[in-house]
């Protein structure tokens, strides 16, 4: 194959970690790679802060969609890593470095092994918010460049390097974001009666919330609900007036993210009486479910077990991606890829194996030279 260093690439890629649509330098440098790559075949096309690039193959009669996410989170890298992050507060805590880099990978070998039909290789930005997948389709380049299918990774800290985990139909959840906002009156921590203090308000709030997953979701279709972030007050002797909670809400059926949101709302019209206060909800972004198409998973899990692969069937999970959307125009699949990290995804101190690699590139290529 070629002797390019996926691994170097994968450190330099880990060092400058950009949160969603400021993918500036991350974008750079992807483009700065593929510079070096012979040209004749390529067809490059820039959109926001990701990119679009095209294999053209020898005699194309199909295009065959790989997708790749790009964006890192805001977290304070907490690895020991030789090469941190060089970006105060932000880290590539979900394996979106190893996910460009083994794209970057795949891209290189059919540059030099082109096959009959055209490759797409999409480099999506803001899969961890606000989704540049759902735009991305919708973009003019999509239109014109639209796979017949399509596939994607998403690197898995609980497998061994070797192991592919992946099933048919639901891998991921239905995704929302959830934003809620208090505000009350403020005043003297010796006074509470004279005020509508907006902490009691919000804790209050996050452990009712829970009630609805256990209460009035059925057991057997899953949600969660998680406020991975809460802010309120000044100091220790005020009371605050303001409260705000971010959180997600994940189920594993459309219907139940609507029931989810109605007695959501039903708790929060309880609250306003209840604790006397304002309560402004809204939820940012949505994602779609991830629904791997039975025939394209089923092809590839027949590769696995021919290539003498290890193999998992898995569970579906309460994890979101904005793949999905893709996955609603376009035939295809997601699969897990084993990194064997003993911190798990959006952990400070996630640290892949990076062998997984160079497992990824030459299962992809393998993969794809097979679609004849
Ligand atoms: C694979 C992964 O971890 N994806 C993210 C997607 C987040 C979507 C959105 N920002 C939300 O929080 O609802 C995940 O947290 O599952």
């Amino acid at each position: 194959m070629s002797t390019v260093d996926f691994k170097a690439i994968r450190r330099d890629l880990h060092q400058i970690p950009e949160l969603g649509f400021q993918e500036f330098k991350t974008q750079a440098y992807l483009l700065n790679y593929i510079s070096t790559l012979p040209a004749e075949r390529l067809e490059i096309k820039t959109w926001k802060t990701g990119l679009f690039v095209k294999v053209h193959g020898t005699r194309p009669t199909r295009v065959i969609g790989y997708r790749g996410d790009i964006d890192g989170l805001p977290i304070q890298e907490e690895t020991e890593l030789e090469f941190p992050s060089s970006h105060e507060g932000k880290m590539h805590a979900c394996g979106h470095d190893f996910h460009m880099t083994i794209e970057l990978g795949v891209l290189t070998y059919f540059v030099h092994h082109p096959i009959e039909d055209d490759l797409l290789f999409i480099f999506q930005p803001a899969e961890e918010g606000p989704g540049g997948a759902e735009p991305m389709l919708q973009s003019e380049i999509m239109k014109e460049w639209m796979p017949d299918c399509i596939f994607a990774l998403h690197i898995a800290p609980e497998y061994e390097v070797g192991t592919v985990a992946v099933k048919e139909g639901l891998l991921f959840a239905n995704t929302s974001e959830l934003f809620i906002d208090f505000k009350g009156k403020g005043g003297h921590a010796a006074y509470p009666h004279h005020t509508k203090d907006m902490i009691v308000t919000a804790s209050s709030f996050v452990t009712q919330m829970q009630s609805i997953v256990s209460r009035n979701v059925d057991p057997l279709d899953s949600a969660v609900i998680t406020v991975g972030k809460m802010e309120s007050g000044t100091v220790q002797n005020i009371i605050a007036e303001t409260a705000r909670l971010e959180g997600t809400i994940r189920t594993l059926s459309p219907q139940s993210m609507q029931s989810v949101k109605e007695r959501l709302e039903a708790l929060i019209e309880g609250m306003r009486i209840s604790y006397d206060c304002e309560i402004e909800v809204s939820y940012g972004s949505m994602y779609r479910q991830v629904f791997n198409d039975p025939k394209w998973t089923n092809h590839f899990m027949s590769f696995l077990r021919e290539t003498n692969r290890d193999l998992v069937i898995c569970k579906e999970a309460m994890t979101g991606e904005d793949f999905g959307y893709m996955l609603e125009e376009i035939p295809g699949f997601m699969f897990w890829l084993g990194v064997d990290s003993p911190y798990g995804l959006h952990h400070s101190k996630l640290n892949p194996n990076e062998d997984a690699i160079d497992f990824a590139i030459t299962l992809l290529t393998d993969y794809i030279g097979s679609l004849k």
